[in-house]
């Protein structure tokens, strides 16, 4: 069903994991220190770019890592962010849930967004149109460069939202009512970093200061 035409505004939900146990599949490329260190100037640089785009004014950051915290807290750049703690059972879509649950207690008439926290060539103009579509929509998602994940899931105000992220994502979350919202295949939004040939899409594309200055020299 098509949903009401003005822009709403948005609060963006980020999960994001223990630093230490995030990007495990770059594990054979990084070393671990380097692995902690992309992390986190990914998610800042996430961060920075999502706070930048139109309609978003408030931000709900999931962790149990405080330096993950922190770090986007410092890249939200005085939006106003709300932290909260990993739930217990712990797991990205108990994050999540928590998160929209925290969103939604706060601003209410607010639509809510859940942005995954590894896309270092976002660009807040990217986000800000993919936004304006989803707006259209009651659910809608973006998938990532590959087809099968979900960078963006969207709900408008009210609108009940069962998070089913992991691999497949984007079929589950299209099998639950979210409607694919096309994005530039040169867009930021849709390329989260995942495996080394991740590294190598997203440099293409030009990242955000932090994982530039984390990945300078890096040849792959
Ligand atoms: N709060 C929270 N966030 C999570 C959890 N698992 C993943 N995330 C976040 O969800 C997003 C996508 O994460 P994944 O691709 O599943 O994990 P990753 O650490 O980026 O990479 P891998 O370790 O290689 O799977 C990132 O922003 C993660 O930090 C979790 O259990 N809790
Ligand atoms: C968690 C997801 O992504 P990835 O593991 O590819 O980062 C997802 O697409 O639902």
């Amino acid at each position: 069903m098509a949903a009401p035409t003005s822009a709403p505004p948005w609060a963006l939900v980020v999960p994001l994991k223990l630093a230490t146990d995030a990007k495990s599949r770059l594990a054979g490329h990084l070393s671990p220190g380097r692995r902690l260190e992309l992390a986190l100037a990914m998610l800042g640089d996430t961060i920075e770019a999502a706070a930048a785009a139109t309609g978003v004014d408030h931000l709900v950051v999931v962790t149990a890592d405080a330096a993950m915290a922190a770090a986007a807290t410092a890249a939200a750049g005085g939006l106003a962010t709300d932290l909260v703690d990993e739930p217990d059972p712990p797991g990205l879509n108990a994050a999540v849930r928590a998160g929209i649950r925290a969103a939604r207690a706060g601003r209410p008439a607010h639509a809510v967004g859940v942005l995954l926290g590894d896309l270092p060539a976002l660009r807040p103009a990217e986000l800000s149109a993919a936004l304006a579509l989803a707006a259209r929509h009651r659910l809608a998602l973006v998938p990532d460069a590959g087809g099968t994940g979900t960078t963006l899931l969207t709900a408008l105000a009210g609108v009940a939202v069962a998070p089913a992220f992991g691999p497949g994502s984007a079929r589950r979350h299209a099998a639950g009512g979210h409607v694919v919202v096309a994005v530039p295949a040169r867009s930021g939004l849709v390329r989260d970093v995942d495996v080394p040939a991740d590294i190598a899409a997203v440099l293409a594309l030009g990242v955000g200061h932090r994982t530039a200055r984390v990945l300078r020299g890096y040849t792959g």
